[in-house]
């Protein structure tokens, strides 16, 4: 948010988050400048945004806040898309498993002289356990790579995906060269149209759920000097526009959306799915944080306890290897919060590595619960179960 007056945006094309997610240095941030520098070339909306800009946006130094979360913004010719380049593994996961990244579809850039590596199947891997449907593959690098490597290497990913469960032989697989369709060789400027092209049929046109109460979870909070407290985020439900009213459950803030964004565009009206910036009235600087809600008066209420479903991940998923037991106090990250919960097992007392099985869960703090809201259970560094609530208890 700046304080000059600016752009409106006007919502023409359905807007969908997408991500690029592979191994470390397999060229994620040079195809995520080089799809923006296609598109703004091709003049259908969004401007060209480089690399040294995604991995670390100058406003982000200038202010010393940790934005871990890099998001750009392109048009093709039927969409909208809000792209997030997630700088290193570590935010990688914590933005996939916290859902802050929300992401309707994802490219999976594999580096065609290394082939799948290590942080590739991880990443495959955590995009099944949060509900990441849709993957279209990048081959990039393919200027460097000998082609018939690069058929080796698309078999193994084809392989990568069958074997979690996504539609291998059928995904899009589409050899690029982020680096020289930066430097404007049209053969792979053409490349990167048909990434796009199969982004844009293959990544469907998610379901909104515009028509319940407005709720934000809170990735994101900065102050603009002169103007107030901002929170950021995708929104997860409702619409919002300036002048409603809004609360923060758990705190005492009770307010009024003063302003409403996306990529410093103003907003009459945002809704689900959209990634906003929200300025609210009168809110101090330490009153919100990452891991709060924003959401319609009266929707949302904390909650500490509840029974889910829980799928403990076995070793070969990245998983532990001992079984848990009631009393067993891992984080739990339900949308962008992160939080410490005891585990009851009730009779069965113990779950084993690869077991479904419900369990009570008391929190440390309360969160908004609802049921049907996904959640990870992170251990040590580790995703080491995926679940859903089932009751939210009193
Ligand atoms: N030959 C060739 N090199 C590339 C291509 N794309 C990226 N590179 C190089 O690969 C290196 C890594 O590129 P990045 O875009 O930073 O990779 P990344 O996946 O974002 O890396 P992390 O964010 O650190 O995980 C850089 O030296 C790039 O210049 C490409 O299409 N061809
Ligand atoms: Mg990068």
């Amino acid at each position: 948010m700046s304080t000059t007056s600016k752009q409106t945006y006007v919502r023409t094309k359905p807007h969908l988050n997408i991500g690029t997610m592979g191994h470390v240095d397999h060229g994620k941030t040079t195809l995520t400048a080089a799809i923006t520098k296609v598109l703004s070339e091709r003049g259908t909306g969004g401007a060209y945004v480089p690399a040294d800009r995604i991995d670390r946006a100058p406003e982000e130094a200038a202010r010393g806040i940790t934005i871990n979360i890099a998001h750009v913004e392109y048009e093709t010719d039927t969409r909208h898309y809000a792209h997030v380049d997630m700088p290193g593994h570590a935010d990688f996961i914590k933005n996939m498993v916290t859902g802050a990244a929300q992401i309707d579809g994802a490219i999976l850039v594999v580096s065609a002289l290394d082939g799948v590596m290590p942080q590739t199947a991880e990443h495959v891997l955590l995009a099944r356990q949060v509900g990441v449907d849709h993957i279209v593959v990048a081959l990039n690098k393919a200027d460097a790579g000998d082609p018939e490597l690069t058929d080796l290497v698309e078999l193994e990913v084809r392989e990568l995906l069958s074997a979690h469960g996504y539609p291998g032989d059928t995904t899009p697989v589409v050899r690029v060269s982020g680096l020289r369709a930066l430097a404007g060789d049209p053969r792979w400027t053409a490349a990167i149209e048909a990434l796009l092209d199969a982004v844009d049929i293959y990544v469907p046109t998610p379901v909104r759920h515009t028509g319940a109460p407005f709720l934000l979870p809170v990735e994101n909070v900065l102050t603009i000097t002169g103007r107030g407290t901002v929170v950021t985020g995708a929104i997860e439900r409702g619409t919002v526009r300036v002048g409603d009213r809004v609360e923060v459950p758990g705190t005492d803030v009770a307010t009024v959306v003063t302003g409403v964004e996306t990529f410093g565009k103003s907003m009459e009206s945002a809704e689900a799915g959209d990634n906003v910036a929200l300025l609210l009235r009168g809110v101090a600087r330490d009153a919100v944080r990452r891991g709060h809600v924003v959401a319609a008066p009266g929707s949302v209420v904390p909650r500490r306890c509840f029974t889910a479903r829980v799928y403990v991940l076995p070793a070969a998923e990245g998983g532990r290897r001992t079984p848990v037991s009631t009393g067993y106090r891992p984080q739990f990250y339900l949308r962008t919060a992160d939080v410490v919960g005891a585990v009851d097992l009730g009779a069965a007392a113990v779950a084993r590595p690869g077991d479904t099985v419900t369990m009570t869960v008391e929190l440390g703090r309360a969160v908004p619960l609802e049921p049907g809201l996904g959640f990870a259970i992170r251990e040590g560094g580790r995703t080491v179960g995926a679940g859903t609530v089932t009751t939210v208890l009193p």
